[in-house]
């Protein structure tokens, strides 16, 4: 195959200049294909990625809501997830979603008008959480001892075992002494969060994955990191600078509606008015995307990729006349409520406060009208906050993701793909694909770090510069 054949067409001049050596199609300009496309140009690669929408980001986006710029839900990482770390530096962007100094965790029992902390020191594991375990006020002394043997019993499983992804966390919970009240109020508190999940409809080893990482692995494995600007000036604005800066031709607005083999045995990936052909494809778009655009003998069995559920994210933004928390953010029990950021600066909102409630595993709500999630939620919010009471709601307005993450069921590891497919030059990536991480931030570099592996190693390019898992995380 000459590299004529090879070569998008419509580069630039500049573009065309700026890359040489074979060429790779990325598809899905989210945090995975964004990822990708840095990986494979890094190694010399001549990069198009093709977004379907108007910007990258994927499912971590922001939109403007006149003066106020809002993200579509509240993301947060911890500094465990080293892959998501790598990819704010590469980005530039790590100084503007700096990880908090030490875990701290406020948790507010709207029940009991109680508030406790979730806090670190830095004592060794387990250790670093021993004090504030044992000083919880939302659990009884006997609960916090069983806490702590069931996190114990929990560092004792690999959550690679196959055998834990079909099992049940909440049984599991059940099975090692945990009440329901310990539930609510330690593991959910977490464990929803990141699962997008309760224990009952989590696969054991997903949650052991999150738990043992997270809590585990060193003391400051889950000290909270999140963006103090828009999610946009991130996963958009800045992944778009490094990509330019790479030499990666972006094209938003680009829907990909078939990829197929060429005569020469590359392949060719079609956009409205525009034919690519390429060596390499990465096709990092969700699972039911990546099904109808999967070429015939890709994947044993394709349709797999459709019994993979995906889970909804509610996120309510509330507008006060005033401040009404004084923390950054804080997490709920005894309420509807789960946790509560103060996005005022980031937003750009002058005067007042501009809380967003992050709603998880919310499919009990995502179809709820406005006016009745309103009538629910502004009466939690003042019995958390006594200083809500007696503000004024100057905006009150919800987003809906109701594909925001796969469902992380018992069982959903067997029906992950790994990066490589069977068919030569093509490769798969997103959060959704087999990287042993829940639908997050993390799962989604790190899928797309696993896919220009695969596809650098097949084409025997250099490697060295791409982020190492495991090394990074020792
Ligand atoms: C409300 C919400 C809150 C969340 N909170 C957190 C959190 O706190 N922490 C965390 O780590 N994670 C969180 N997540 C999950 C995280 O956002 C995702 O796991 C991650 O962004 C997924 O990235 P991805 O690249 O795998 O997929 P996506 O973001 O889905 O990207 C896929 C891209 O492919 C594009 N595409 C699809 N079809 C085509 C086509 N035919 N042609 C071209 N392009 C196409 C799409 O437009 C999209 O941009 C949250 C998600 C949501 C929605």
């Amino acid at each position: 195959m000459t590299r004529k054949d090879m070569q998008p067409e419509g580069l630039t001049e500049e573009a065309e200049g700026r890359s040489a050596g074979a060429a790779a199609v990325v598809v899905g300009g989210g945090l995975a294909g964004v990822t990708a496309a840095l990986a494979l140009a890094d190694a010399g690669l001549r990069v198009t990625l093709l977004e379907g929408r108007p910007r990258l980001g994927g499912l971590a986006f922001s939109f403007q809501r006149g003066a106020l710029t809002v993200d579509n839900g509240q993301h947060v990482y911890l500094r465990c997830c080293t892959a998501y770390r790598w990819f704010l530096d590469r980005i530039d962007g790590a100084h503007l979603a700096p990880v908090q100094e030490r875990l701290d965790v406020p948790v507010l029992d709207a029940d009991r008008n109680r508030l406790g902390r979730l806090r670190r020191t830095a004592l060794p594991v387990p250790l670093h959480l021993a004090a504030s375990l044992a000083t919880y006020p939302h659990l009884s002394v006997a609960e916090r001892a069983k806490v702590g043997r069931a996190a114990l019993a929990l560092k004792g499983l690999d959550p690679a075992d196959p055998v834990l992804d079909g099992q049940n966390f909440g049984s599991w919970l059940a099975r090692n002494g945990q009440s329901a009240r310990a539930i609510e109020a330690l593991w959910d508190l977490v464990g929803v969060a990141t699962l997008n999940a309760c224990a009952g409809d989590a696969s054991l080893g997903l949650a052991a994955m999150v738990f043992k990482t997270g809590l585990l692995s060193e003391p400051g494995a889950a000290d909270i990191g999140w963006a103090r600007v828009p999610l946009g000036d991130l996963h958009d604005t800045l992944a778009r600078k490094a990509l330019d800066a790479a030499g990666v031709r972006t094209e938003l607005k680009a829907r990909v509606t078939s990829i197929s083999r060429t005569d020469n045995g590359g392949w060719r990936v079609e956009v409205p008015g525009e034919t690519i052909e390429a060596e390499t494809v990465v096709l990092a778009v969700p699972q039911h995307e990546t099904h109808d655009l999967l070429p015939d003998g890709a994947l044993d069995r394709p349709d797999r990729l459709l019994d993979i559920d995906t889970a909804p994210i509610l996120n309510i933004h509330v507008v006060y006349d005033r401040k009404v928390l004084k923390r950054p953010f804080f997490a709920a029990i005894g309420t509807p409520v789960q946790w509560v950021f103060d996005r005022t600066e980031a937003s750009g909102l002058t005067e007042g406060q501009y809380l967003a409630l992050s709603q998880s595993n919310a499919r009990d709500e995502i179809d709820a009208p406005v006016a009745a999630l309103r009538e629910r939620y502004l009466p939690e919010l003042e019995r958390l906050l006594p200083a809500a009471h007696g503000a004024e709601v100057r905006d009150f307005f919800v987003t809906r993701e109701r594909t925001a993450t796969f469902a992380p069921t018992p069982g959903v590891g067997r029906l992950r793909p790994g990066a490589r497919t069977k068919a030569r030059g093509l490769y798969l990536a997103g959060a959704w694909t087999a990287t042993g991480w829940p639908a997050t931030m993390e799962g989604a570099v790190r899928s797309g770090i696993s896919a220009a592996e695969a596809a650098l190693s097949a084409l025997d390019r250099p490697r060295d510069h791409l982020f190492a898992f495991e090394e990074a995380a020792a």
